[in-house]
């Protein structure tokens, strides 16, 4: 990849679902290191374009080119393997397990070999690693503490960090305040300040909440009926006409 290559392009990128178009002739780049944020009312196509990156769907039509490299055919495992890497909307963490047996299996998910694997159980430096995340997460005095017992946020958090313990290029954030507390999005803002600082992650949220995408973002692109309607600055976003007439008739039909 050179330096002027983005991490990930996606071109023409369409998703049929029968003669229904969810997601359609999409171009779409991610720089190294860069936030994007993904908005676009219920049912814009921002789910569906996630899984089409991540390889959960097929795409219809176009390419999508990671880390230099064509993956549009390439399997969910090996692009998580690659680094595309995805924390769903609605939480998958083993609600019976501690925080810490949680992470060591977020750990074990990217092991490529059974060797790797056997390591994950008591390699020093994937303790510390273990350890720094939580504390990142303010979770460091909850790792023996067991999940079902978190609350929502804490559980969003711990979901992230794990996601990125996995050791993502790219880092889909599939709604990450969906359903918790204003002071816990405040936390969620810090913790993925936190990472955008520390890691060296590309990151792409979907996200409705716009004071928070505000915080936490650089640029924005906005679907419509499964087509780019508009992309850049928040202000610029804002004051779109076409957003504003999208957003101000679904407030309206409300
Ligand atoms: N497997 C499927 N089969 C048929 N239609 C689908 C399928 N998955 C999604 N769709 C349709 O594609 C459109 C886009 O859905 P998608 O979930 O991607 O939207 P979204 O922007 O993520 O919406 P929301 O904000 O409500 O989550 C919707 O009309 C949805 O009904």
């Amino acid at each position: 990849m050179t330096d002027t290559e983005p991490l990930l392009r996606a071109e023409g990128l369409t998703k049929r679902f029968g003669e229904f178009t969810a997601v359609d002739d999409v171009d779409f780049t991610v720089q190294p290191n860069e936030t994007k944020a993904l908005i676009g009312p219920n049912g814009a196509g921002k789910t569906t374009f996630q899984n089409l990156l991540t390889g959960k769907l097929s795409a219809t039509e176009g390419t999508i080119t990671f880390d230099g490299e064509d993956v549009t055919h390439v399997s969910p495992h090996e692009r998580a393997q690659r680094g595309i890497i995805r924390k769903y909307q609605i939480t998958s963490v083993y609600e019976d397990e501690t925080v810490l047996e949680n992470m060591r299996l977020a750990f074990r998910s990217r092991a490529s070999s059974p060797w790797e694997l056997l390591r994950t159980h008591d390699d020093s430096d994937i303790r510390d690693r273990i350890e720094e995340l939580l504390s990142i997460a303010n979770l460091h005095d909850e790792q023996h503490t067991t999940v079902g017992t978190l609350s929502h946020g804490e559980k969003q958090w711990l979901e992230i960090v794990m996601a990125v313990g996995a050791e993502p290029e790219l880092l889909l954030l599939d709604e990450p305040t969906s359903g918790i507390s204003v002071g816990e999005t405040d936390d969620t803002v810090d913790l993925i300040e936190e990472i955008r600082s520390k890691e060296n992650v590309a990151i792409v949220v979907i996200e409705h909440d716009m004071d928070f995408i505000r915080k936490v973002s650089e640029s924005i692109t906005v679907l419509d009926r499964g087509e780019i309607i508009a992309s850049g600055t928040i202000d610029e976003i804002e004051n779109d006409e076409t957003v504003q007439r999208i957003y101000l008739g679904e407030a309206a039909d409300a």
